[in-house]
């Protein structure tokens, strides 16, 4: 029991930190944005509906039971379906971030992407972070519409991408799944960046490469 008290309080800190980092960086804003993670025991905990990720008190995230019930903690983010779409998906992801980073949110409302892979493998660790980046098709937040969508990409993918939206990516950790997040968005703020120039993104061998060894 005191074991699994530690670890939750351990994992309540950690998004926490996380959140406030992201926010302070600016990589969200407001309230927009929500963190979920995965106990040892299957429970998932997640960040209240609008809350700002920059002052989250750990006490108070949402539990949820590892069959979907909330038991605990304030009335939990709008986007619980998704991370738990995410998870049904991802079976070894411990972690879910969703933000409204600027660039990717620029990337989501761009008309001529391949819904299948939005942004090219610009450099390696992109591929080792994200890998690929499925467009899902776009819905109100909260919509148990967008959850089903999701739960489609992220059958191939851990990162996906929701048009005029924002990014969902999930990781093994909530590090993981933090990085996986800013690569994302520094990816995306390249591809803008060397938009109209001509470009030498890693060549498929390349990138399969990369894929086989991470
Ligand atoms: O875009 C939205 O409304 C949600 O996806 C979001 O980012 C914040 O919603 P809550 O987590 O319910 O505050
Ligand atoms: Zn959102």
């Amino acid at each position: 029991m005191t074991a699994i008290l530690s670890e939750e309080t351990k994992l309540r800190d950690e998004i926490a930190a996380v959140g406030k980092s992201l926010f302070d960086r600016a990589l969200t804003f407001g309230s927009t944005g929500n963190i979920s993670a995965r106990l040892s025991n299957g429970d998932l905990l997640m960040t209240p509906t609008n809350a700002s990720l920059g002052n989250l008190d750990p006490a108070r995230l949402s539990r949820f039971t590892a069959e979907g019930v909330h038991v605990d903690g304030d009335k939990p983010t709008k986007e619980a379906f998704l991370h738990q779409c995410m998870y049904c998906q991802q079976k070894l992801s411990g972690a879910v971030v969703h933000l409204h980073s600027t660039y990717a949110v620029a990337v989501s409302i761009l008309e001529d992407v391949d819904p299948d892979d939005v942004l090219p493998p610009l450099t390696a660790y992109y591929v080792m972070r994200v890998g690929s980046l499925p467009l899902v098709p776009y819905y109100p937040p909260g919509d148990t519409a967008l959850a089903n969508a999701v739960a489609e990409k992220a059958k191939n993918s851990h990162a996906v991408l929701l048009a005029n939206h924002g990014p969902v990516v999930a990781g093994k950790t909530l590090r993981d799944a933090q990085y996986a997040t800013e690569e994302l968005e520094e990816t995306a703020k390249l591809h803008l960046l060397l938009e109209g120039r001509r470009t030498r993104p890693l060549t498929p061998q390349q990138r399969n490469a990369l894929l086989k060894t991470f």
